[in-house]
């Protein structure tokens, strides 16, 4: 139970973590939510990668803006169904295509009032994108995150990570702050063509699911790189038509898969 207000009416809380930037942890994110959402769950989504907020692009929310009530500020809705709401810094910064260059003790007091001061009400799941990486700086955030009492972590990783020592960092840093792993998530194991959408492996396959052995925590899936995804996100406008969308979206049976095994882990419900 976490002793803060805001997130008591919170059902889960899933972080999703990479120890490097570009591995698609935001699109990871982003698919997890659309692919809860899809499966009847109320959904959350906090960006708090200080350094490259992507959110509010790939679910078509640029431009957008976050209100202030008095209990704090209120998360921007996809839509009038309120389904899936999302919180980044991005919505706050003046220039929304810039990135924050805050060190250590501001960053981690941004993500302390991130993780306090918004306003979630009645949620299934909140997903956390955190900042790629695993730093004494992440570690500060990560004892900001503990406060949340989250359920645990999903871990992003590409074949090339898993060939180095990139990702095991990235397992021995939960263990040392003291996250649950819940699966890792292998990205980018393959391409799917946009003609006839076969899907190729480019790399070597089966890795994620040897380290996840190795290691004893789960494997979720492996993802292919869909350019159709992109497009999909790239071109929604300003009409928010992804969560509509995605079901017709090759990676859509992928990620239900990767949620069905977050769901057989049978997470207890943050509140009794
Ligand atoms: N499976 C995929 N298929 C197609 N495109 C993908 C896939 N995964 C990621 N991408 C694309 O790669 C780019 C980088 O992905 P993303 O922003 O999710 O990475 P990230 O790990 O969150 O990076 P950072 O932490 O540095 O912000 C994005 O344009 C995204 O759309
Ligand atoms: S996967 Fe099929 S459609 Fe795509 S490039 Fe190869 S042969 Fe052509």
């Amino acid at each position: 139970m976490s002793e803060i207000p805001s997130l008591n009416q919170v059902k889960h809380i899933l972080l999703v973590l990479s120890g490097k930037g570009g591995v698609g942890k935001s699109s990871v994110t982003t698919q997890l939510a659309l692919s809860l959402v899809n499966d009847g769950y109320k959904v959350g989504v906090l960006d708090i990668d200080l350094t490259g907020p992507s959110l509010p692009r790939m679910f078509g929310l640029e431009g957008r803006n976050v209100h202030q009530s008095t209990a704090g500020w209120i998360p921007v809705y996809t839509d009038d169904t309120k389904r899936l709401c999302v919180m980044s810094l991005g919505f706050l910064l003046p220039d929304r295509g810039n990135s924050v260059v805050w060190r250590g003790p501001k960053k981690t007091a941004m993500v302390r009032q991130f993780v306090k001061d918004v306003v979630w009400g009645d949620l299934d799941y909140l997903l956390i994108d955190t900042p790629p990486g695993t730093s004494d700086e992440h570690i500060s955030i990560a004892e900001e995150l503990k406060q949340a009492s989250p359920d645990g972590a999903v871990l992003v990783t590409t074949p090339q990570d898993i060939a180095t020592a990139d990702v095991r960092k990235e397992l021995n840093f939960c263990r040392k702050v003291g996250f649950k792993v819940l699966g890792v998530v292998e990205n980018m194991s393959g391409y799917v063509c946009p003609h006839c959408s076969e899907c190729t492996n480019v790399f070597s396959s089966g890795g994620g699911q040897t380290l996840a052995t190795q290691f004893d925590v789960p494997f979720l899936g492996s993802v292919p790189i869909d350019p159709t995804f992109v497009t999909l996100v790239e071109s929604q406008g300003s009409e928010h038509k992804l969560l509509e969308k995605y079901p017709e979206s090759a990676l859509s049976s992928i990620f239900k898969g990767i949620v069905d095994k977050i769901y057989a882990q049978n997470l207890p419900v943050r509140q009794a």
